[in-house]
């Protein structure tokens, strides 16, 4: 008995003395973490000075005069708030958010210098500065390997292996399918102009693009505009209902600080059941098609000689390849990341480019005569193009094998290319965020210890407000996010001119306003090839800031063709440059060729007529439309869905024409 308690004894002591080894670890691991933080927090405030910002707190930086503007509860996507601070800074060529002690520095970019600066190759980063890690938050939307996500040889591999999807030799196989996909979505307008009913243009136009992407990616028609809700791929664990839900559940980033997206237990589990369904169904959609590609490969004996002769994305990606585990995994990862950016992106330019065609006419509170003067230049395009007799004959022309619909749509419509440009500059869906480690440490980068100090050019700049005159200099940017914004690089008056807020498709045209869209796409990449300095330095090579050459027979003064290299971004630029811009343009003129001419928009709520107080409004914002309307200036404003998209999803009404 008495051995038996000295035992007992003897192990109560070892696990006292374990437990006091536990706190003790515990305790030492706080203080390095503590004193790692404290370091970087002085670090940060000694390096970035040189850089315009807010007044900062000793201890507290910018995070509450910068997180009180970015709170979730605004409702507004980041940029706005990112647009009033750099208004209030004077309009800067960049500016830091000092965000320590809880996270590292944040640069926002609003001159298109420095943009394409580090999105461009350089001998330290050879597919560009890359991406920042505040990205992972996507990584169940779009898998760990998506193109979006991943970098250096992995993504060179990869981007290599699908950029043969999105070629226009193959997408122009593709045009037949977008028009007969577009059939539907007329169909659905149709409907809606003869019921006379409100509706949300979100809708239909996000269950076209989703139509026109999975046929592209996987070659299966899940019939999304037609399908109704809660059935099939639509019901509560179907394909498209997990896409929507995965969205939905994604943490958005520069949102403030919002602590139910960090210890909500349900939507936790929500979105670990949602990713599993989502990735097996693609997972098994891709094993599917296995027998079918092994089959093309057979028969031939050899990969398939034009990529037209095989539709499917992951057709053309996986021929010649062993189906391994890797290979797979890597696919499955390409294909959701297909699915989630071909479908909002598209779907909110559609949406903005109603809104412009809302304003030409009476009825809106923001009619103008320059927008109807827009709307007519546009339809005589098309009428010149597609013929006068019936406002939908673009679907026909472009459906005839005689036709040559990729000429047509590739260079015959230099107006219609210029107004979507135009609706994607001032309403650009996305931007890049980039990431370079901290000198010569980084928390966060353990294996970067030997990299060199990072700088880049700040041009010189006039303060907007004071008239104060800054000249350039270098900047050290190493351990900073640096965050392209497109929303304020597009609506850059000192870039693009005192009415860089104003819709104008001129921008884009030639001398003549008739010229073929390559010229102006020409002018555009002029400077295409710019790459900046070595040395750990990033300095692009054209440093003009809206230097205006004097070509008064431009049709705009402040014509693409005469800005700075990189003014226009809307799909990022350089090696990471968006892989689906073609396809969005596509898809985008012929819907523009359809609702230009068929259709009379008028918006409803916001930005357009006010509902009645017992009307239904409904939107992001459900019944506080109004109140938040009013207090926004009552204008359709973005919110942050993973993309930017428009508060109220487009709620408009609309009549036939003709
Ligand atoms: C109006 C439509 C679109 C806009 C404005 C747009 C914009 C962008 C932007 C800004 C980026 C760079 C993101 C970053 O740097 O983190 C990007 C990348 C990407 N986009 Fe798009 N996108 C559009 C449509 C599409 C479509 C239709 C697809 C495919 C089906 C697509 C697939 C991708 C992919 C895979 C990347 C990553 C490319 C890489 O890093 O290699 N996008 N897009």
């Amino acid at each position: 008995m008495a051995g038996i308690m000295a035992e007992n004894t003897e192990v109560i002591a070892a696990l006292y003395h374990l437990l006091w080894l536990a706190i003790l670890l515990v305790f030492l691991s706080i203080t390095y973490k503590a004193v790692v933080r404290f370091v970087f927090t002085y670090r940060i405030r000694q390096r970035y000075n040189d850089i315009p910002h807010l007044p900062r707190h000793w201890l507290a930086g910018n995070l509450v005069n910068v997180g009180e503007r970015l709170s979730p509860s605004i409702n507004a996507h980041p940029d706005n708030a990112m647009q009033e601070i750099w208004d209030e800074l004077g309009q800067p060529p960049a500016y830091m958010i000092d965000l320590a002690p809880v996270d590292r520095a944040m640069m926002i970019i609003a001159d298109p210098t420095i943009a394409e600066a580090i999105t461009q190759p350089s001998p330290e980063y050879k597919y560009s500065i890359p991406k920042s890690n505040t990205l992972q938050q996507i990584t169940r939307l779009v898998g760990d390997h998506s193109l979006v996500l991943i970098e250096g040889e992995e993504w060179r591999i990869q981007r290599r292996r699908f950029n043969k999807g999105f070629a226009p030799t193959h997408l122009n196989t593709l045009i037949p399918f977008v028009v007969s996909k577009t059939r539907v979505f007329l169909d659905r307008l149709k409907g809606y102009a003869q019921n006379g009913e409100d509706f949300q243009l979100k809708d239909p136009a996000s269950d076209l693009t989703t139509d026109i992407i999975t046929q592209l990616a996987i070659e299966k028609d899940f019939q999304a505009q037609t399908v109704p809700e809660g059935q099939g791929p639509k019901s509560t664990f179907g394909l498209l209902t997990s896409i929507k839900t995965m969205s939905s559940l994604t943490e958005k980033t520069g949102q403030g600080f919002d602590i139910s997206g960090y210890i909500h237990p349900e939507r936790k589990a929500k979105e670990w059941i949602y990713d599993r369904l989502y990735t097996k169904a693609i997972y098994n959609e891709i094993i599917n098609k296995l027998p079918s590609i092994k089959q093309e490969r057979s028969t031939s004996g050899k990969k398939p000689s034009t990529v037209s002769s095989a539709k499917a994305i992951v057709n053309l990606a996986l021929t010649g390849l062993d189906p391994t585990p890797s290979v797979l995994n890597s696919t499955v990862s390409q294909v959701k990341t297909f699915l989630f950016a071909g479908q909002d992106t598209t779907s909110t330019l559609i949406q903005w480019m109603a809104l412009e065609l809302s304003k030409s006419y009476p009825s809106s509170p923001l009619y103008s005569d320059h927008h109807k003067q827009i709307r007519e230049h546009l339809c005589a395009e098309h009428d010149a193009v597609f013929g006068s007799s019936d406002p939908f004959a673009a679907l026909d022309v472009l459906s005839r094998e005689d036709a040559h619909a990729d000429e047509l749509l590739g260079s015959k419509l230099p107006y219609t290319t210029a107004f979507i440009k135009e609706a994607l500059r001032l309403n650009p869906p996305g931007g890049s965020a980039r990431l370079i480690p901290l000198s010569p440490y980084d928390p966060d980068y353990p294996n970067q210890k030997s990299q060199q100090p990072h700088f880049i050019d700040l041009p010189a700049w006039t303060h907007s407000k004071t008239g104060e005159h800054h000249e350039a200099r270098r900047i050290r940017v190493d351990g900073m996010r640096l965050y392209n914004t497109h929303f304020i690089i597009h609506r850059n008056p000192n870039t693009w001119g005192p009415d860089a807020a104003e819709f104008d498709p001129s921008r884009f045209l030639d001398r003549s306003g008739k010229a073929s869209v390559d010229e102006v796409e020409e002018a555009m990449n002029t400077h295409k090839h710019n790459t900046p300095h070595g040395n750990g330095s990033t300095s692009p090579r054209t440093t003009k800031s809206a230097t205006k050459t004097a070509q008064t027979d431009l049709p705009h003064p402040y014509h693409i063709s005469t800005l700075p290299t990189g003014s226009y971004r809307p799909f990022e630029r350089g090696p990471r440059t968006c892989i689906g811009s073609n396809l969005a343009y596509i898809e985008a003129k012929i819907v523009l060729a359809i609702m230009a001419r068929g259709f009379e928009w008028t918006k409803v709520g916001l930005d357009g007529t006010r509902p009645k107080p017992e009307e239904v409004v409904y939107g992001g914002t459900g019944k506080e439309d109004v109140k938040v309307g009013e207090s926004q200036g009552w204008r359709v404003w973005s919110i942050n869905q993973v993309t930017s998209v428009p508060v109220d999803g487009m709620r408009m009404r609309i009549k036939l024409r003709r």
